[in-house]
């Protein structure tokens, strides 16, 4: 197919000089429709395999995940190739070797062999892969535009694409099964207890009525528990439980496990949140729960210290079969069945949303979560399916305090009790063109244990480091509570947050999910 960027034959495969070309194009095309024709068209001379990296490379993920190249290592690149000749697959075995490089002498050889790559890249592809290796392309909201891309390509209806990706977690492996076997290989992607499928999330409401008006529809009204989204697979007597991003932490939590096996109707996957309480039977702050649940060894001592109990709001599948499908209130009803009501999340029912004591009695629901230390409530609309892996409209959130999740750009070492550790944030929210805007700078509500454990994750992202300021691959996402947004010439949106301060690391997100600065400047009431 004609095109005005770099092409490649069908023989040699497709260059990252098209694919850099394209990614330039697509970020400055404001139209979808033409972002989803400029990524359908390369889709259609791309190879199974090209497919999925072209998926990766265009939101800004490597498949290698990450590879320990910095900023330090692409600051002085060789010259640039004068041809493109640079095609993905090599790119991909590239980076392949750079990333199995380790132990001692590592540095060394990893510095030579990007040099390598940077001396066959033209100067458009060393540009595009240093933003790559930098993890400076994030081109987060492209996923849905390719996944459509992709359909229109492959000939297949976008609906079972989105579901295979829903079902599977990885759009590049959709891609590429779906360019090797056509529509057909969308039937593989099942349903099926032990895999685990990304969760469906929620949007946000001001109030509990707005949001009950807004679903327009019966719904329930369920405590929001402060915990960690746990997704729990049991086939037999075999027990998984995956987080909000479908890591296995099945080990660390043995309590999930031994809830799992007394509950019947297996196979099943239930979906939750895993809590504590204290003596007085308060929910104990998600640090806690969190430092938990990422505690990987000693877990016996772990547990003595804080035992943990996962509480189900929804289920996915029961007795071998999918309920994804079924409305919420026939799912609750399995919820029901299956479990006791001290595994299950507190909830009541608004049956007819136009009823003024049926509000009021749901806005005493949520003060009364509050009360009890909870986060806040969701509200679900009972005839909706589970919309698994979107943020469906099905769910509202309600949450008192007002927070935002931005993305860590840099960070300033501290002074006095805070030296040698990494403390002043450089906050960034999302911007259209894959970038981020830095809203603000903080070091409040950060503890001792926040401050070590950040100091080690920057380190691990740090791309440079001037003695004051340390700059780092944008992907640590923190949520900040603040009091409100104000007028600030220097920054570069043209506002910046009041009394911003940390709640906690969201290392569950990624930055493509941190809210857009959009969200800030319409100064809507944030979630
Ligand atoms: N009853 C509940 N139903 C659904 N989710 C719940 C419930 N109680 C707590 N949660 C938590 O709230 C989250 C839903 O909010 P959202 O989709 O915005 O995700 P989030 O960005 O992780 O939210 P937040 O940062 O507010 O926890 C879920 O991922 C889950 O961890």
């Amino acid at each position: 197919m004609a095109s005005g960027t770099p092409s490649s034959g069908p023989g040699e495969g497709l260059t990252l000089a098209r694919l850099a070309a394209v990614s330039r194009e697509v970020a400055a095309a404001s139209a979808r429709s033409r972002k989803t024709e400029l990524l359908a068209r390369m889709f259609d001379q791309a190879r199974p395999e090209e497919a999925a990296l072209v998926v990766s490379y265009l939101s800004g993920r490597l498949p290698q995940g990450r590879i320990g190249v910095g900023w330090s290592t692409l600051r002085d690149p060789p010259p640039p190739a004068p041809a493109p000749r640079l095609t993905l697959a090599a790119t991909d075995a590239a980076l392949d070797t750079i990333a199995a490089l380790k132990g001692p002498g590592s540095r060394t050889a990893r510095r030579a062999r990007v040099h390598e790559l940077l001396a066959a890249a033209t100067d458009g592809e060393q540009r595009f892969l240093t933003r790559l290796l930098l993890g400076e392309v994030r081109q987060g909201a492209l996923d849905a535009v390719a996944l459509e891309a992709l359909a229109r390509a492959a000939g297949a209806p976008a609906d079972a694409v989105r579901r295979a990706v829903m079902l599977d977690g990885s759009l590049p492996r959709v891609a590429r099964a779906l360019l090797a076997e056509g529509p057909a290989a969308l039937g593989r992607f099942r349903f099926t207890v032990g895999t685990p499928v990304l969760p469906m999330l929620a949007h946000t409401a001001a109030s509990v009525t707005e949001a009950v008006r807004t679903l327009g529809a019966p719904c329930a009204v369920e405590e929001k528990l402060d915990g960690i989204r746990v997704q729990v697979h049991r086939t037999g007597d075999t027990v998984r439980v995956h987080t909000r991003s479908l890591d296995d932490i099945t080990e660390r939590l043995p309590e999930v496990t031994e809830a799992a096996l007394r509950t019947p109707g297996a196979p099943f996957i239930l979906d939750g949140e895993v809590v504590a309480v204290d003596r007085d039977g308060r929910p104990v702050p998600f640090q806690e729960i969190a430092a938990r649940v990422g505690s990987r060894t000693d877990i016996a001592s772990a547990r003595a210290a804080l035992p943990v109990a996962p509480v189900f709001f929804d289920v996915l599948a029961a007795d071998g079969a999918p309920t994804v499908d079924l409305p919420a209130r026939e799912r609750h009803a399995v919820l029901a069945r299956l479990l006791p009501p001290e595994l299950r999340v507190g909830r009541t029912v608004v049956t007819d949303p136009g009823d003024g004591a049926q509000l009021a009695a749901a806005e005493a629901f949520l003060a009364r979560a509050l009360a009890r230390g909870q986060e806040g409530v969701l509200v679900k609309a009972l005839d909706a399916p589970y919309a698994a892996g979107r943020r469906g409209r099905s769910w509202l959130k309600v949450k008192p305090v007002h927070t935002l999740d931005l993305v860590v750009l840099a960070a300033e070492w501290g002074h006095g009790r805070r030296t040698g550790l990494l403390s002043n944030l450089h906050l960034g929210a999302r911007a259209g063109d894959g970038g981020f805007v830095m809203l603000g700078k903080t070091f409040k509500g950060l503890t001792d244990e926040m401050l070590a454990w950040q100091t080690r994750r920057l380190g691990e992202l740090a791309v440079a480091d001037d003695g004051f300021t340390v700059r780092v691959r944008p992907e640590l996402v923190v949520e900040i509570a603040y009091d409100g947004v104000q007028r600030s010439p220097r920054y570069p949106a043209g506002v910046t947050l009041r009394f911003a301060r940390v709640v906690r690391h969201r290392p569950d997100k990624r930055a493509a999910e941190a809210d857009p600065v959009e969200r800030v400047l319409r100064r809507e009431a944030p979630g």
